[in-house]
């Protein structure tokens, strides 16, 4: 058999997103017309209880009577159907409606008043990470139900110990009262202005790691939850006040609904980015806002749209064929959904009708989204879907073209990598003139822009800036060509002003002021074990892992979760609903761990993330800023580890020395380079810990091993049925074991892995359980043991004798 080279994993893809019916292609009689995917109403197909949800098998969806066609001469596939129109309708509406009692009967879940209403079955379908899958016959794998809550009793076990209180053995469930007392006082708003609004699409070039577009979206889910991001702030604070005294936002000069909401949020006093761009914006200027992560830059754009839609309401209201206000661009899709959430909080809390928010970013029927967008005040989306909708006809080009906000948020991310074509479209048909309307260059030599563009990120090129100064050199170095990117994309933009208003909050650091850098030092081979071992030094804080690989992801998280830690993944190729539901869990219980490639690094705001690691090093010194700032956000502090082996060491201080050079505008001889710490972790408790990550390592790799075995197995059947020819998996094996190259020993490897018994494998669950209910014996001093937890601030700042992570209360065991 021959393979062409990239099917499998094309093929692949398919599987997992799509059933067709399969239509022998030569017999084809009945009429059939050409059709596209996303305009079909899908069907959920439902899975056999045993069988769980493997980052994205759950949420399988089936389509019948779609042939996949292949051009004879081209190669294209396209998809061809005999329904007819009116079926098709049918279907969609079918469709939308299954969606929302989905959407219904989840939010029962995650509001239900009763202890035990939890959807039990869904949770362990869509979050067990581990299952034999081989003979489909599961083997008592760690559910993420188990290891979570595990992770959670085990860091409240830790507290409790160390306080010298009884563990309780529900503790997880302490929090969950006031958290569902919350749900319901935040609920009736929310059902109101996010849930019915926050529309979620697909086709977004979300990373890198693209994005499957065919995702399911609860939207209601996200809506909801993200929305409690701020409402919980504001109850968590102080109950007893209502507002708080907004004076300081005075002299921005915002409308009372505006400042009542802000009161509501205890939003006190506005963030340096907001009170020096919210004028500037309000006065109609284009603006290029520059601050540190998590210094509220959401909102700096925000109120002054927000502002507009109030101004512009009277003329708005109810026509059913409005044209939105502003159109908000975001890299990923989480991001969109949390402007979204962020902007429906605002509102929510304001005694004002509330503009409809539409998020255009994953996994819902077209048909859906072009409603949604009818009646639409602002649009949130990432480009890929925003593009699809946008460029499909139904007249939403002409209304996209009246929009008065143009807003490009991680500007420099959305302008320089994967987005950099769908958005370069976007802004095409924008500004692109009706032909029949066209006014003659030399009538009309300064073109009338009625909208304003916003661009808005925490780092930019250097070279952007220096443009904007008008002090660009020439040069052919990376930074430059990347400029003259940077360049093309802000004539694209067509700012209404030669020179934009370029404001810079925070000219002197990059970083968020309350964030301490350090890193680790260990060879390559013992990162797990490290990794392992400075999450047990900061039991029960939230923490972001952050991985430059799905693969890793996909291996890590089983790997902490044998440990019995309560590990999250996050990737690109996960089912949309798996995501959400993995971003709800992580902000929900405290001293979770999320597990995540670079999709997370950029605008997730998670309230309380004390703590980032990077597993991997960032490819980028704004990777390392991004990521980095998912804590320390707004006035909280954090802490970000890089775990780097001997050899990387040096590139990784050049990277951060960068990062904060970069910043550093005083003057060259007065500059001294940034230099950061390595943190010495006590190798005699990494040793103790050894025995357990090994253990953990190895079942973790079989699980994995096993699964892309499994998954091989399909993805190269399906592309042999795609070619009509046969695949015999043995035959394809010999043939590859005759062409030797890199890998072959890692291939070795994973094939010891997966051929590990199921008995196997339950002998070494048994053994690490016995060694993880085992006493570590640390061997340090008490004085490190009965100092309360390890005091992070002062050890990342260098302060006092600690200079190693060397208490183990975590561990809480034998001296
Ligand atoms: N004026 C304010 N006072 C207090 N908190 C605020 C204020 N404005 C925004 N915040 C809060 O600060 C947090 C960070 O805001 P936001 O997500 O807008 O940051 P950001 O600058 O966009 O970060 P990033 O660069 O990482 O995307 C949010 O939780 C937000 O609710």
């Amino acid at each position: 058999m021959k393979r062409p080279h990239n099917t499998p994993k094309a093929a692949q893809k398919a599987h997992k997103r799509q059933k067709f019916e399969k239509t022998p292609r030569p017999e084809i009689v009945i009429p059939k017309r050409k059709i596209r995917l996303n305009d079909l109403g899908w069907k959920q197909v439902s899975m056999p209880d045993r069988l769980e949800d493997f980052e994205g098998f759950y949420g399988l969806e089936e389509i019948e009577d779609v042939a996949i066609v292949k051009d004879a001469t081209t190669g294209n596939i396209s998809f061809e159907t005999s329904k007819t129109e009116e079926q098709i309708a049918q279907d969609v509406e079918e469709a939308w409606q299954r969606e929302e009692d989905e959407a219904k009967r989840l939010e029962e879940i995650t509001f239900g008043e009763e202890a035990g209403e939890e959807g039990e079955g869904e949770e362990t379908m869509e979050e067990n990470e581990v299952q034999d899958r081989d003979d489909g016959d599961s083997w008592e794998g760690f559910s993420d139900e188990d290891t979570a809550q595990n992770g959670v009793q085990l860091a409240e076990h830790i507290e409790e110990a160390a306080n010298g209180a009884a563990p309780s053995s529900n503790g997880a469930a302490k929090n969950g009262d006031k958290e569902k007392a919350k749900d319901k006082k935040t609920k009736e708003k929310t059902a109101q202005n996010a849930q019915q609004d926050v529309p979620t699409t697909n086709g977004d070039n979300d990373s890198e790691e693209e994005a499957s577009d065919e995702e399911v979206v609860n939207l209601g889910s996200l809506g909801t939850s993200a929305f409690d991001i701020l409402a919980d702030r504001a109850d968590d604070e102080d109950d007893e006040d209502d507002e708080v005294d907004v004076s300081a936002w005075e002299e921005l000069k915002l409308s009372a609904e505006v400042l009542d909401a802000l009161a509501k949020l205890k939003f006190a006093r506005p963030t340096t980015i907001q009170s020096s761009t919210i004028p500037e914006i309000i006065a109609g200027r284009d603006v290029i806002g520059k601050a540190s992560t998590g210094s509220g830059k959401t909102l700096a754009f925000g109120i002054p749209i927000i502002e507009a839609f109030l101004a512009s309401k009277s003329t708005t209201k109810d026509a059913k064929d409005k044209t939105p206000l502003a159109l908000i661009i975001a890299p990923t899709r989480e991001l969109a959904h949390q402007i979204t959430a962020h902007l429906t909080a605002l509102c929510a809390k304001g005694d004002f009708e509330a503009p409809n928010i539409a998020s255009v970013t994953g996994g819902l029927a077209v048909q859906k989204q072009r409603r949604q967008l009818e009646k639409a005040d602002i649009v949130v989306g990432t480009p890929g879907r925003l593009w699809e909708v946008i460029s499909s006809g139904q007249g939403l080009l002409e209304k996209f073209k009246q929009i008065r906000f143009l807003v490009v948020d991680e500007a420099d991310r959305l302008l320089s990598q994967g987005n950099y074509k769908e958005l370069g479209e976007i802004l095409k048909i924008l500004d692109k003139d009706d032909p029949a309307e066209t006014v003659p260059a030399e009538a009309d030599a300064t073109p009338e822009f009625e909208r304003q563009t916003l661009v808005f990120s925490a780092t930019f090129q250097k070279g952007l800036q220096q443009k904007l100064a008008g002090k660009a050199k020439g040069g052919s170095d990376n930074l430059m060509s990347k400029q003259q990117s940077m360049e093309y994309l802000l004539k694209k933009l067509k700012f209404r002003e030669e020179k934009p208003k370029f404001i810079d909050a925070n000219p002197s650091s990059q970083m968020a002021s309350r964030l301490k850098e350090g890193l680790i030092e260990c060879a390559g081979p013992e990162k797990d074990l490290f990794l392992y071992s400075l999450l047990m030094f900061y039991p029960k804080k939230r923490a972001l892992i952050f991985t430059n690989s799905i693969s890793a992801v996909r291996r890590i998280t089983p790997y902490l979760q044998n440990l019995q830690l309560p590990a999250l993944p996050l990737h690109s190729s996960m089912a949309q609903k798996a995501r959400m539901r993995t971003i709800e869990r992580y902000k929900e219980r405290p001293g979770s761990i999320l597990v995540a490639t670079d999709v997370a690094a950029r605008g997730l705001d998670i309230p309380k993330v004390e703590l980032v690691i990077h597993y991997h090093l960032p490819r980028a010194a704004d990777t390392y800023v991004h990521r980095s700032g998912r804590t320390a956000r707004a006035e909280a502090s954090g802490s970000s580890i890089l775990i780097c082996a001997p050899e990387e060491v040096a590139g990784v201080r050049r990277l951060i020395a960068k990062v904060h050079a970069r910043a550093d505008e005083a003057p060259k001889s007065k500059k001294t380079a940034y230099f950061i710490r390595t943190l010495d972790i006590d190798r005699r408790i990494v040793a103790r810990l050894k025995p357990r990550a090994t253990i953990s390592k190895k079942l973790a790799d079989t699980v994995i091993a096993k699964e892309k075995n499994h998954s091989e197995n399909n993805s190269m059947r399906q592309a042999a049925e795609d070619l009509g020819v046969d695949y015999d998996s043995e035959e394809f094996e010999k043939e590859a074991r005759g062409k030797k190259g890199r890998g072959t020993g890692r291939k070795k490897k994973e094939k010891e892995a997966s051929n590990m018994t199921k008995g196997e494998q339950q002998a070494l669950r048994y053994e690490l359980k016995a060694l993880l209910s085992q006493r570590i014996n640390t061997g340090v001093s008490a004085r490190y043991l009965t100092s309360g937890g390890i005091d992070v601030e002062a050890l990342m700042a260098g302060e006092g004798n600690m200079q190693f992570l060397g208490n183990v209360d975590g561990l809480g065991f034998d001296d």
